[in-house]
């Protein structure tokens, strides 16, 4: 009988579901090491957010085939050393996608009538009244960021308390924000003119400080900000000195940038601040549904079926998956790419697939390749089973050709995003099995495979202008592990492909623009 290791508390219906198949083994608290010394003997195991399944423990979990995540964020999961030990990583993307929507609304409400100070106060024997003033949501602007599953439910709410709703989500179509009663606004303008301002979005390294303390210093004095989503998206620190000096006028944290909270300013302000140990998803309701989710999902991998919510392993029979993974591994980098490329928000995804994967075969590289490319917005809740709907939701036409004719290798992938921002291209294909490579940006037959860290410009060909470049990302200290020029005619148009071994510091984009010849300038992370 299999064994799986039940490391967090997960609820009881999960528990039952598990026992059907296996032996099941609750271990909570585990120290790593002790985790590292046991995991060799378990087939599955199903966490919460307080183990880290880390590429060490990984890599001694030798029987693992399945880790499930009760909820929706994977960050205390290697996904890739998983991936790379052919390891299903699934989680429950909705099972509580109420629970935190609830959470927000209860901060929303809480910190305008100062419910948990009124509480404490009265709860020490005191009758004040005169303390706990409030203020009505009632014909108060909210702006949401993020306008996803928690998101929208919260906009939806809000509505029928009279609230009027700004939104700010650059993957989101202006008619989906609409049908939610919200207008898509730039984020500035959010900021100027929302009293609450209720965040929704994954941490990226777009969003991390998307709340410090520039932004925060574009609020109304009033305004209260809320974070449910996840620790780091708002400076902590600049967030206490906002408040300290009455910059804005409160805030209600759910997350925070480490968990639990150590010392921390925040705790020593006044009722202008509600501070919550990671509840959202703790609802009864909410922890039924994902231990129901994510316990099927084990059960039914370790029956030899697929998994509905696999974050890194689509869910196909074991003979098409082994035939096609290299080519969906292919097609969701070059959604990632193009994706990235493109910026904003994409309307139109032409998909293109060439010589033998012109079949109806490759169905799952459409998949894959949307996957890709909505990465950027959903990270991990984009799923191989979800992406189209998700793509369907957020207005991405796509439009499939297939030409079975063979050219440079046995199949090419190309990939072309239209979106806000403009139009951007990416071919690629395997070199022998597996090895993947971009054969082209934007029409420029290039002939590199793609690495982490990537900058694209799109430059004049001309004599000098690779050397400054590269003494530019010298000066910022930015290490260029390769470089390829790709161009059509001798000093026409060119483009440069460089995989570099750390992200781009912040602001060297706008430098490289500025090299005599170097029209636009991409970095991108895969
Ligand atoms: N506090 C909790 O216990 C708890 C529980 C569940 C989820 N969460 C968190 O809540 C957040 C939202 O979850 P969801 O289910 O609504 O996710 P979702 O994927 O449905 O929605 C996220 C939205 O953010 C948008 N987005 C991505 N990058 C953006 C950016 N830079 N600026 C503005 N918008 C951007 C996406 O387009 C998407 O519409 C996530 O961070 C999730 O981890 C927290
Ligand atoms: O309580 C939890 O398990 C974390 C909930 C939430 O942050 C999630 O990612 O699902």
């Amino acid at each position: 009988m299999s064994k799986v290791l039940v490391s967090d508390s997960i609820d009881q219906a999960g528990i039952d579901i598990l026992s059907q198949v296996a032996t099941v083994d609750v271990k909570l608290g585990l120290k790593p090491a002790q985790l590292l010394e046991i995991i060799g003997e378990y087939d599955a195991l199903m966490i919460r957010s307080s183990t880290r399944v880390t590429q060490e423990i990984i890599e001694a979990g030798t029987q693992l085939k399945i880790i499930g995540r009760a909820g929706v964020g994977v960050d205390n999961v290697d996904v890739p050393a998983a991936t790379r030990r052919g390891i299903v990583v699934v989680n429950s993307p909705e099972g509580n996608t109420i629970a935190a929507a609830e959470h927000a609304l209860a901060m929303i409400l809480a910190l305008s009538r100062h419910i948990p100070d009124a509480n404490a106060s009265v709860k020490r024997g005191a009758w004040d009244r005169n303390s706990f003033v409030g203020a009505e949501v009632y014909k108060k602007t909210l702006g949401v960021v993020g306008l996803g599953k928690i998101g929208s439910h919260v906009a939806a709410v809000a509505k029928t308390m009279g609230m009027k709703l700004l939104a700010y989500d650059p993957f989101i179509s202006t008619e989906r924000a609409e049908q939610i009663g919200c207008q898509l606004v730039e984020l500035d303008l959010l900021f100027q003119q929302a009293d609450y301002i209720t965040l929704h979005i994954p941490k990226t390294p777009e969003t991390t400080h998307l709340i410090n303390a520039t932004t925060l210093a574009k609020m109304k004095p009033t305004a209260r900000i809320i974070n449910c989503a996840r620790g780091g998206i708002i400076d902590e620190v600049a967030l206490a000195a906002a408040l300290k000096a009455g910059k804005i006028g409160g805030a209600a944290l759910d997350v925070f940038e480490s968990e639990p909270l150590g010392e921390s300013e925040l705790r020593s302000l006044g009722k202008e601040v509600i501070l919550t140990p990671h509840l959202g998803a703790s609802t009864a309701e909410a922890q039924v549904n994902v231990a129901i989710d994510v316990a099927e999902q084990i059960r039914d991998v370790l029956l030899g079926l697929p998994a509905r919510s696999a974050v890194n392993i689509p869910g196909l029979g074991p003979d098409v998956l082994e035939e096609l993974k290299p080519y969906m591994q292919l097609a969701e980098t070059l959604g990632n790419l193009v994706g990235q490329l493109a910026g904003g928000r994409v309307e139109v995804l032409n998909i293109r697939l060439q010589g033998e994967l012109a079949t109806n075969k490759s169905q799952p590289l459409i998949v894959a390749a949307l996957k890709g490319l909505l990465y950027q917005a959903l990270r991990e809740r984009v799923n191989y089973v979800n992406a189209n709907i998700e793509a369907k939701e957020r207005g991405i036409r796509v439009i499939e050709t297939r030409d079975a004719s063979i050219r440079d290798y046995a199949g090419t992938l190309h990939l072309e995003a239209t979106g806000t921002l403009g139009t951007h291209s990416v071919t690629g294909a395997l070199l022998g099995e597996r090895e993947i490579h971009l054969t082209d940006v934007d029409g420029f037959p290039i002939n590199v495979p793609p690495s982490k860290y990537m900058l694209f410009t799109l430059h004049r060909d001309m004599p000098g202008i690779i050397g400054k470049l590269g003494s530019l990302l010298g000066s910022f200290n930015v290490n260029i592990a390769s470089m390829q020029v790709g161009r059509k005619i001798v000093r026409g148009d060119a483009v440069m492909a460089l995989s570099i071994d750390d992200p781009l510091p912040e602001g060297i984009l706008d430098e490289i623009i500025k090299v005599p010849g170097i029209r636009d300038a991409y970095t991108v992370t895969l």
